[in-house]
């Protein structure tokens, strides 16, 4: 077996679920280290509850979450969600500093400088984040995925990361997802449009209940 094909995720018989309603059943799944999964379904299928149910941020009550072979809840996933948590009383510099701090990352200043020239940001380091547009804030929440390897955390949970972003950013970010996952991370993303760079598609529809 190659280090490619080691389970990085799996779901045996899960139950996408809030609060007493269940939306989806019998969900299976299998994210191997290279996986990019394109997580679709629509308006209400699922989609974010099953992501955050993932980050531990909803429980699972019934089904199986297996994380490297080992069942496992809750994991410590990169989950950027669409609700984008970013202080606006932070300076640009700030609130990405805070975001990595969450996965025990200390940037240094470089790191810092060289993230958001990755998203574009150069030059904002110091500005209030309330001063941003809405595609500028979204991508401070990705700068972080420039920093972040598989080593600190190999599964990235992605919900709709190419909202409100331009064309050039969504081609930088597939091209960043891709390298991520040749460096052998996985990856559970949703998006209304088409992801380029996906290596599988896991349609919530099918497991409607
Ligand atoms: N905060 C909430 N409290 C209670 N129920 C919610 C809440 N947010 C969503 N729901 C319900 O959970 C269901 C699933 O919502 P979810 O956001 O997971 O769907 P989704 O597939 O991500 O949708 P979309 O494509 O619109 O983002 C919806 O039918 C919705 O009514």
């Amino acid at each position: 077996m190659t280090a490619l094909n080691i389970a990085l995720l799996t779901l045996d018989e899960l139950t996408v679920q809030r609060g007493e309603t269940p939306l989806c059943e019998g969900l299976a799944l299998n994210l191997s280290e290279g996986s990019i999964c394109h997580l679709i379904g629509a308006n209400g299928t699922g989609k974010t509850t099953l992501l955050m149910q993932l980050a531990g941020l909803l429980p699972v009550l019934t089904g199986e979450v297996y994380y490297q072979g080992v069942v496992s809840l809750p994991m410590q996933p990169l989950y950027v969600s669409h609700q984008l948590g970013i202080h606006p009383n932070l300076t640009v510099a700030q609130n990405l500093t805070f975001l990595l701090n969450l996965y025990g990352i200390t940037p240094s200043t470089a790191d810092i400088d060289d993230a958001l020239a990755w998203v574009g940001l150069q030059g904002f380091e110091t500005i209030s984040s309330s001063h941003l547009s809405a595609g500028q804030t979204r991508r401070i929440t990705l700068a972080r995925l420039y920093l972040l390897t598989p080593e600190v955390t190999p599964l990235w949970l992605l919900d709709e990361p190419f909202t409100a972003l331009d064309v050039d950013m969504v081609a930088r970010m597939e091209d960043r997802l891709r390298d991520f996952a040749n460096e052998g991370g996985a990856i559970l993303m949703t998006s209304h449009q088409a992801v380029e760079v996906a290596n599988q598609v896991l349609d919530l529809s099918d497991y409607m209940v």
